[in-house]
């Protein structure tokens, strides 16, 4: 097989695992295959800076403790949109042609691109408009990536959340309190609902099902009166809607909207309507960070050696994902057209309600 030049690139937000998948894809290429690995930097961002930020990767780069660690050494980016730049005048710039141009320009053969569904549809358009052999890698805490059982990330955020519950639960008993937890997963509740059932929640509200606070009230008091256990937890997704039916939403520094602070409405309506003396916790971006969860490293490893593979056998426009404890292929166009939210008939929700859990309807 002649010898390939392939670039690597991080996008969207970090998780834990990456540098994992990174390694993978280095060390699959280099001793499968004798090809080099060129590392783009932040993402998108890194083919249309001038100069291009990109460098060599080899097996010395992760000689250290890449493997363990969070977060990507490459940098990744959710903003700067190739099709959409926001120039510092303010003006919007299509600025695609400069990702195909800076791809060209560093003679490379392929991209891997370790991304969550945004990152998938903006690079499949990149790869479409410039010809650019190209196999996905696909990460998120979400894990609403179509197609896959598992995102890189998705399980060390899981487990931070239920690190989460376990602390709040001695404090929530201590002082007779409702404890409520708001994590992230953007429009779906796969972190909410895991960690809900892990952390031995009481009440899990999720994007996917419309809640009545009526039915969350009376869930905390059967708790009270009933099982005689002066303690509740409460878990909801950020993208829960309030009461008068919004969404929690906060604009970033470029305009794009992100969730947050959902659970203080709730928390407030718990104690307005039960009385109980109820206290709110943002978990934030501290489930993005941390060391790997096992099987965030393993599937990390597993996507990055298949992904290799698949350019190896001249595959593109496809992504590796995590089916029936197997890596597989599947077709780009299929992931980007479908959104992965929770299977309200499957068995974690038939889980959750058969511990009782309330999910506010
Ligand atoms: N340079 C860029 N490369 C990729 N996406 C970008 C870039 N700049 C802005 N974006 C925007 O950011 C979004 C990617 O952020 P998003 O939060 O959806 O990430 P993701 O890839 O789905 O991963 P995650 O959901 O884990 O953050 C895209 O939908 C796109 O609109
Ligand atoms: O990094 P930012 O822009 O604060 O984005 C936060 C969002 O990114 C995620 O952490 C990952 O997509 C979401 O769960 C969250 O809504
Ligand atoms: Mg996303």
């Amino acid at each position: 097989m002649a010898k390939k030049r392939i670039g690597i690139l991080t996008s969207g937000g970090d998780c834990a695992g990456l540098n994992a998948a990174i390694r993978a894809v280095t060390r699959r290429a280099i001793d499968g295959f004798g090809w080099e690995v060129v590392g783009i930097r932040n993402g998108t961002l890194g083919l249309i800076s001038e100069p291009i930020e990109a460098e060599i990767l080899d097996k010395q780069t992760f000689s250290g403790v890449l493997l363990r660690q969070g977060g990507t050494f490459l940098g990744s980016s959710t903003k700067g949109d190739p099709f959409a730049f926001k120039m510092p005048d303010g003006s919007v710039k299509d600025r695609s042609m400069e990702f195909v141009e800076g791809f060209r320009s560093l003679n490379l053969d392929g991209l891997i691109g370790i991304g969550g569904d945004g990152s998938m549809k903006i690079l499949n358009r990149l790869c479409e408009l410039g010809d650019i052999p190209f196999i996905g890698i696909p990460k998120t805490i979400d894990n609403d990536v179509a197609l896959t059982e598992f995102t890189i990330g998705f399980t060390t955020a899981v487990n931070v959340a239920v690190d989460a519950l376990d602390r709040l639960l001695p404090t929530a008993a201590s002082h007779h309190r409702v404890m409520v937890l708001e994590v992230m997963g953007r429009d779906a509740g796969h972190i909410a609902l895991h960690a809900g059932i892990a952390g031995g929640a009481d009440v899990i509200l999720l994007p996917e099902i419309a809640y009545d606070m009526d039915k969350v009230a009376e869930k905390i008091r059967d708790v009270y009166e009933n099982e005689k256990r002066s303690h509740a937890l409460v878990v909801c997704s950020e993208a829960i809607k309030t009461s008068q039916g919004q969404t929690v939403m906060h604009a970033n520094e470029e305009g794009k909207m992100n969730y947050g602070g959902v659970g203080h409405e709730i928390g407030g309506q718990i104690a307005k309507m039960t009385g109980a003396d109820t206290r709110v916790t943002v978990l934030g971006h501290l489930q993005r960070g941390g060391t790997p969860a096992m099987r965030d490293r393993l599937i990390a490893s597993a996507f990055g050696v298949r992904a290799v593979d698949l350019m190896a056998q001249g595959k593109t426009n496809c992504m590796v994902a995590w089916q029936h404890r197997e890596v597989v292929d599947v077709p780009l166009d299929e992931v980007v057209k479908r959104y992965k939210k929770i299977d309200v008939t499957g068995t974690l929700v038939h889980t959750a309600r058969g511990l009782g859990i309330c999910l506010g309807d």
